[in-house]
């Protein structure tokens, strides 16, 4: 049995891409998803966009400097999937949680993340090669 508060459900799957502006066609009018706007966030150095599907979301994010860890990843890999984001109730004791659990976390207090969200990451050479986002939102706030 999990002794652990289970993850909510998935928030958003974050994917990287060079340019918003080129990228949030094929999202809207081609694949039809609802696009729900962008969103500047400055801690992480990304422009984002939203596109709602069911109860989750797509999240693609474009580098606003060549410091973010956006235009690393493009450098590196390309454009393509970043990370999965999983809700849960309270970040702060899942991440000491899991590092009691041995997983290396990337920030060990959450930063600002999308729609004032508490965001931090888990390191992907410690969770099998993918990028997990732990977020936290206000009851009353959109995922
Ligand atoms: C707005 C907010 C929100 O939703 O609210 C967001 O999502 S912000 C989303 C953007 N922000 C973030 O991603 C913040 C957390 N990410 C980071 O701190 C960084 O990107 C790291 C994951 C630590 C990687 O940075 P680092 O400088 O170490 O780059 P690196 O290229 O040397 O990567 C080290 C190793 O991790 C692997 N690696 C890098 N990025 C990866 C990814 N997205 N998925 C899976 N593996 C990845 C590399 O291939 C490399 O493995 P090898 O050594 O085997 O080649
Ligand atoms: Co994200």
């Amino acid at each position: 049995m999990n002794r652990w508060q289970a993850p909510r459900q998935i928030s958003h799957i974050g994917i990287a891409v060079r340019s918003l502006d080129e990228a949030i066609p094929l999202y809207r009018d081609i694949l039809g998803l609802a696009w729900e706007g962008t969103e500047t966030v400055e801690s992480e150095q990304v422009r984002v966009a939203f596109f709602r599907i069911g109860e989750t979301r797509i999240e693609l994010l474009e580098p606003l400097s060549p410091e973010s860890a956006i235009a690393k990843y493009l450098e590196k890999r390309g454009e393509g999937i970043h990370h999965i984001a999983l809700e849960v109730d309270d970040i702060e004791r899942r991440l000491s949680e899991l590092e009691d659990q041995g997983v290396r976390l990337i920030h060990e207090q959450p930063k600002q993340g999308a729609h004032n969200a508490k965001v931090a990451f888990l390191h992907p050479k410690s969770t099998g090669g993918v990028l997990f986002e732990l977020c936290e939102h206000e009851t009353d706030s959109p995922k």
